[in-house]
């Protein structure tokens, strides 16, 4: 038996929609939730391997690795990764950001940028973002990843949206990694082999992905909806791989978690399972 865990998200439509395609082991099982729900489920054993915020992984490092050469991450703009704002980020010191509860590692990432990099230093609250509006006393602020960012990003309601990669790119020069495919270090302790041809099953239809691209994006444009152009051109924005400068790039995010007392210093070095 392996739970496999996917983000249920258009973000790993490249792995994704290969892989429902394919016929795998009957004992592989695969879990399709929101990422803080993974990230949820991976603590609780409720899945033993899958997609989760990079967070996950650096905040309990002793009991995960991460699967070598998959991750999802963007190197410059991701398009769907918005602190959507009423005021320029300078401005935000003392007003109210409200931070989407589907996301781990972007509302660290955020923080990071807000206060670290333009250093100021609002009010967090936490919350729905795509309904955030419509509601009395809204936030000046809302961060929103995924599905409801491309929403949201369409739908052109703040004036001002910051890509956090773009940012994060800007200052650092690094990539960014969101998520991580981790495994729980007690299912690798009997089922190696399993989580092995897993990464291999995901690495390949990552590779199949890549050469069907306008084919997939035909089919998952229009659950935000978006045209299949804008989506094109977002899922190759995306990538799922993790080279020796991503490995890096989230050595420097757990760093900044680290010294922010927000991870245990055993998040680094990194475990990648090959
Ligand atoms: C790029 C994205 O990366 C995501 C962001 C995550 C997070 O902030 O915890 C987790 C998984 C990814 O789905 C996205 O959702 O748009």
């Amino acid at each position: 038996m392996a739970r496999i865990g996917m983000v249920n998200y258009i973000n790993v439509a490249p792995i994704y929609e290969i892989w429902k395609e394919r016929s795998f082991p009957t004992h592989w099982q695969v879990i399709e939730e929101q990422p803080s729900r993974l990230n949820v489920l991976l603590a609780e054993e409720g899945i033993d391997m899958g997609f989760v915020s990079s967070y996950a992984y650096a905040a309990r490092p002793e009991r995960y690795q991460i699967l070598a050469d998959l991750s999802i991450s963007a190197t410059g703009p991701v398009g769907s990764v918005f602190l959507f704002s009423e005021l320029p980020p300078e401005s935000l010191d003392g007003q109210r950001v409200l931070l989407t509860r589907q996301s781990d590692t972007s509302i660290r990432l955020v923080k990071i940028i807000l206060e670290e990099f333009y250093r100021v230093r609002p009010r967090y609250t936490v919350g729905d973002a795509y309904n955030e509006q419509t509601k009395e006393g809204a936030a000046n602020a809302v961060l929103a990843i995924g599905d409801d960012a491309l929403r949201l990003n369409a739908e052109q309601r703040y004036p001002v949206q910051l890509d956090l990669g773009e940012i994060w790119f800007k200052t650092t020069g690094l990539p960014f990694v969101f998520s991580v495919c981790a495994v729980r270090e007690a299912f690798l302790a009997d089922q190696a082999e399993e989580a092995r041809q897993v990464r291999q099953a995901l690495v390949d239809c990552r590779q199949q992905g890549a050469l069907r691209m306008a084919e997939i994006c035909d089919r998952v444009a229009r659950r935000i909806p978006m045209d299949c152009e804008t989506c094109s051109r977002y899922l190759m924005g995306i990538e799922h791989d993790l080279t020796p400068i991503k490995i890096q790039a989230l050595e420097r995010f757990f760093q900044y978690l680290i010294d922010r007392g927000e991870a245990p210093a055993g998040a680094l070095p990194l475990k990648i399972f090959r």
